[in-house]
């Protein structure tokens, strides 16, 4: 069993507007080519909880592990390395570039990473488009096609430097049932054919139950990680 990312007890304040407890001892792991799904109530904590798993937000007490690494009081250049090169993300809305061709879309974060050349990250791009079915695409600007195909640019950018998770904050969110379905069956290709792990937080249950496993979550707190 190989961990991907471990929460050890993560907890959370605000402290404005007034000091609001909002993660409460979290701990968990994901395991190597697990594909988990976070539920529970609006403002329960979800995405305050995904924001600290994808190292973008520093401000928690508690440990937070990349493949047994700590990454807790890593400086901010590191992390946003970690994050680069080990986290794809996956969100509601696509954040394309809507001027830029989907192809360049889709190398955008090998370019930041900064490991290989433009043509090497170029056929890269092409191959991750070609396995989502959607190489066609390459050349299109990324305002000219479809809401579902754009959430297929977004898992294929995601993936671009061969991440070790995947992080989804309600990937599903704003498609239809059909490419919602084509999202999830993607995703489920990801990890039982390429041993990626995933952690989505979605308020679609049909999707959640699909999932190998369900961490629900309550009041900051974990209910079950069944
Ligand atoms: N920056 C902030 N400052 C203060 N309170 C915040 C801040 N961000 C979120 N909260 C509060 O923390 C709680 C958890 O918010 P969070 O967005 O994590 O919930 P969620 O479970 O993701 O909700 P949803 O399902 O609606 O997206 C909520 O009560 C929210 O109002």
């Amino acid at each position: 069993m190989e961990k991907i990312l471990e929460a050890r007890h993560i907890d959370k304040y605000f402290k404005k507007p007034n000091k609001f407890h909002v993660l409460k001892d979290i701990n968990f792991f994901i395991e190597k080519g697990e594909f988990a799904s976070i539920m529970g109530k609006s403002g329960c904590g979800k995405s305050t909880l995904l924001y600290i798993l994808s190292t973008m937000d520093t401000d928690y007490s508690g440990e937070l592990l990349i493949q047994n690494d700590l990454v807790t009081g890593r400086n901010s250049n590191e992390l946003a390395r970690i994050r680069n090169k080990h986290i794809g993300f996956v969100f509601q809305f696509h954040y394309l570039l809507p001027e830029f061709s989907v192809l360049e879309n889709v190398m955008i974060p090998a370019k930041k990473l900064g490991e290989y050349s433009s043509e090497q990250i170029r056929e890269n791009a092409l191959k991750k488009l070609r396995n989502l079915g959607i190489e066609k695409l390459a050349d299109k600007k990324a305002f000219n096609i479809s809401g579902g195909e754009k959430q297929r640019v977004a898992i294929a950018r995601a993936l671009i430097n061969d991440p070790l998770i995947i992080m989804g904050d309600e990937p599903t969110g704003n498609l239809d049932s059909y490419n919602s379905d084509k999202v999830f069956n993607e995703f489920r290709k990801l990890s039982s054919e390429q041993g990626l792990s995933l952690l989505v937080v979605t308020h679609d249950e049909d999707f959640a139950k699909n999932t190998d496993r369900i961490i629900t979550m309550e009041d900051g707190k974990i209910l079950n990680s069944n």
